[in-house]
């Protein structure tokens, strides 16, 4: 130690600036400056090893600090030699490595890793000293005592150290977390698949471009029979071989629904299945959010409905089956008690709320337990069946047969518009017995009793209808069997004339039961015969004379009428033209001939009316036919199309009981007709009713503005008659000239007007 080490720098800067200023001022002899000069330099010396001390002490701390830096930094430092051999380490280094870094130095690094990283780890190495570049490598670590793997990133750089000894630098981040993260994340990924991949159902994620982002293995297994990429496949390709996104009311496109609802929906599709066959699906779409709530792609789960579909309808078949089951009998396939009491109600209800009428008969076969008694039940059975089958042939859709049980077989007639319709329909269900039953070879005859009950007159409900059909039906079997009743008597005598006739009408053309009587048309200021009306009579056999009002009507319900018309139509024209050419009536007279509204109707009645003035010789403007003013109004288009046809071909149009309908004057303006027929109604009462005589008025100054002839019908007094003519009509008939009479009356009551 010098005498200057306990002196302060201060001190020391003092006597050195004082040992300059001596060296300087007292320099006499060469010994005082030698001895300043070396206390000078003495000083000097203890400054610089002042300082040299403490660049020492600064470079130690630094050198620490680097020590200190080096071991705790986050990565892992080594040094290598040439074969691996770790030279030197820094603590962070050893703790990846689990071990005293003294342990370690020394050691190859191959010692260090898990089994299987020397390969890696040699070719690294290589790698790296053929390289002036830092290369890479991920290296597992040797499993430590407690179980854990690490695993670290080892970038490797060569680097010469002062003797050129070639060593390399390598520097190990612990990527053991992240890879942790990135392995959970994959593992996560892949459990999902798994998952997905489970699920036996085709599943996809599809972006809003439709493109599938990711699908589970059986929608793979559809898009591999389809040959397309599943990397690359929009979900329309998939599941419909089609190039663009579904659309349409059959075919909703899901993710468009999803986008406008941001809800799930379920559409059902008909997709390819991985057999490439066609099927139902059950197509459920839930949208997919992203972080801010927006719509990123939708996911797509397809169930094969098919069979589920097909079970659905097969259950509904049943269930019908059942319900049919339910309401039917098994034996003839009728409906049975319960539906005829359900549909019974409905019927009443409509025919309450419409005011319309309707019928139940109620068919009991007689003597059927004869049958059932001589042969055996499956005959009896085989009856019943046939029973039904010719009962349902006569039935329209809307009437229903049911049966009760037993032999008893009801039906509701609904829209009936007369009590006696029903009559008419019992009619035909007797006679469908006429035909014998064949049974195992054995010809049967059987015949049936029916009673009938109307709504309203006979009952409001469905038991009292069906107990009051069941009481005429008895009341049937005491009649003799074979036979209907009303639940009234009243109404039965009425229904069987109407019964009686419309089943002899058909006759009364061929056996010549049909005559004509003809009344005549007077000019009534002169009272001469200016034409000449033909009513149609029935000679019946057993009724006698009967009225048209009494089977025109009849002849209406039924096809008789058009055959009845043509006879009418040709026997009117051919005495016609025999009284013209005989000079009887002159050939300028006309004869009016009555058509029906169902004759209007039909198509051919124009080249009826040709064909039979042709037959007759009569000429065209010699036939005026008489169409009632309802008729006329009911179709116009129809009615001024057939009429504008009938004028042109000369015949003339007259509108029958004028007064009834409720024709417009536009309308009549309209129509090619020639004259009006004032209906009796409206003389009848004349003059004492005014409101009949104002109508009269009218009609006649209203014919008479229009240039339309007109003729006053059923005038039976003078008054009538003299008041008429006073109104300005010209023609008219009625009791009060001549009823209507047959042919030869006609002729003699001419002769007899000619000579008086
Ligand atoms: N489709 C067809 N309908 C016809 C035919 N013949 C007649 N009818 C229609 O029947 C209705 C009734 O006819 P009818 O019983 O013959 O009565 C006619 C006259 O007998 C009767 N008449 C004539 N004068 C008088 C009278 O002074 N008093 C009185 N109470 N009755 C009288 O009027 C009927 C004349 O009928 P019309 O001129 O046709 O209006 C009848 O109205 C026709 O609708 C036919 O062949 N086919």
């Amino acid at each position: 130690m010098s005498r200057y080490s306990n002196l302060s720098h201060s001190e020391l800067e003092r006597m050195l600036s004082e040992s300059e200023r001596l060296l300087r001022a007292d320099t006499d002899t060469d010994t005082d400056y030698l001895l300043h000069n070396l206390q000078l330099h003495k000083i000097e010396l203890e400054i610089q090893n002042r300082d040299l001390m403490e660049s020492q002490k600064e470079l130690e701390n630094i050198r620490d600090q680097y020590a200190e830096l080096y071991d705790f930094a986050p990565v892992g430092y080594l040094t290598l030699d040439k074969n691996g051999i770790i030279n030197n380490l820094n603590i962070s280094a050893a703790a990846m490595f689990g071990a005293e870094r003294s342990r370690i130095v020394g050691r190859p690094l191959s010692t260090q890793l898990a089994p299987g990283m020397g390969r890696l780890l040699f070719d690294h190495l290589r790698h790296a000293f053929s390289s002036d570049q830092k290369v890479t490598a991920d290296l597992a670590l040797k499993t430590t005592s407690d179980g854990i793997t690490r695993y670290v990133r080892a970038d490797t750089i060569v680097h010469a150290d002062l003797e050129s000894q070639a060593h390399c630098l390598m520097n190990l981040i612990d990527t053991t977390e992240r890879r942790r993260a990135e392995q959970a994340v994959i593992d996560e990924r892949t459990f999902l698949q798994h998952v997905i991949d489970g699920v036996e159902n085709p599943i996809m994620v599809i972006s809003l471009d439709f493109k599938v982002l990711r699908m589970n293995e059986a929608a793979k297994r559809i898009a591999t029979m389809q040959k397309i990429d599943p990397e690359h496949a929009c979900c329309y390709q998939i599941s419909h071989q089609v190039d663009r996104p579904c659309d349409g009311d059959d075919y909703p496109c899901p993710l468009k629904i999803v986008l406008q609802t941001r809800l799930p929906t379920k559409v059902t599709h008909n997709h390819i299945s991985e057999f490439g066959t066609q099927r139902k699906y059950e197509v459920s779409v839930s949208p997919l959010f992203d972080d801010d709530g927006e719509i990123m792609g939708v996911i797509e789960s397809s169930h094969d409905i098919t069979e589920h579909l097909e079970l659905l309808d097969e259950l509904k078949e049943r269930q019908l089956s059942y319900a049919h089951l339910a309401q039917h009998d098994a034996l003839t396939g009728l409906p049975n008690r319960l539906l005829f009491a359900d549909r019974l109600s409905q019927a009443i209800h409509v025919a309450h709320r419409n005011k319309s009428m309707l019928a139940v008969l109620f068919i009991d076969l007689d003597r059927f337990k004869e049958v059932n008694d001589s042969f055996n039940h499956a005959t009896g059975d085989a009856v019943l069946k046939e029973v039904a089958e010719r009962f349902q042939s006569l039935f329209r859709e809307d009437d229903t047969i049911a049966r009760m049980g037993g032999d008893e077989f009801t039906v509701i007639l609904t829209h009936i518009k007369k009590d006696s319709n029903a009559a008419l329909v019992a009619k035909k269900l007797l006679n469908l017995f006429k035909k014998p039953f064949t049974i195992q070879n054995h010809k049967l005859y059987l015949t049936a009793s029916i009673g009938i009950s109307l709504y309203p007159d006979h009952g409001d409900s469905v038991d009292e209808l069906v107990r009051n059909a069941d009481t005429a039906m008895y009341r049937a079997k005491e009649e003799g069997r074979n036979t209907f009743q009303y639940y009234t008597l009243e109404l039965t005598a009425r229904a069987f004339e109407r019964v009686f006739l419309a089943s002899s009408l058909h006759n009364a053309i061929s056996q010549n039961e049909l005559i004509l009587h003809y009344q005549p048309q007077i000019e009534l200021i002169t009272k001469e015969i200016c034409g000449v009306e033909a009513l149609v009579r029935w000679q019946n056999r057993d009724l006698g004379l009967l009225t048209p009002d009494k089977f025109i009507p009849l002849a209406e319900e039924s096809e008789v009428i058009d055959e009845m018309g043509a006879w009418i139509m040709k026997e009117a024209c051919q005495q016609m033209k025999a009284w013209q050419d005989s000079g009887i009536l002159r050939s300028d007279m006309t004869i009016s001939v009555n058509l029906s509204g169902k004759q209007f109707d039909h198509n051919n009645l124009l080249e009826e009316i040709e064909q039979t003035l042709t037959a007759t010789g009569l000429s065209p403007d010699c036939l005026e036919l008489e169409i009632t003013e309802t008729t006329m109004m009911r179709s116009t288009s129809v009615t001024s199309e057939t009429l504008r046809k009938l004028r042109k071909l000369g015949v003339k149009v007259a509108v029958d009981d004028f007064g009834t309908g409720y024709s417009s004057l536009n309308y009549l303006k309209q129509l090619p007709i020639t004259r009006l027929k004032i209906d009796k109604t409206f003389i009848s009462d004349i003059p004492d009713d005014l409101n009949d005589v104002a109508i009269s008025k009218a009609i006649i100054a209203m014919a008479n503005n229009l240039l339309l002839d007109v003729l006053a019908e059923g005038i039976e007094t003078g008054e009538q008659h003299q008041f008429l003519i006073q109104q300005g009509c010209r023609v008219g008939q009625g009791y009060l000239f001549a009823r209507p009479m047959p042919s030869d009356q006609f002729e003699s009551f001419i002769e007899q007007t000619r000579q008086g």
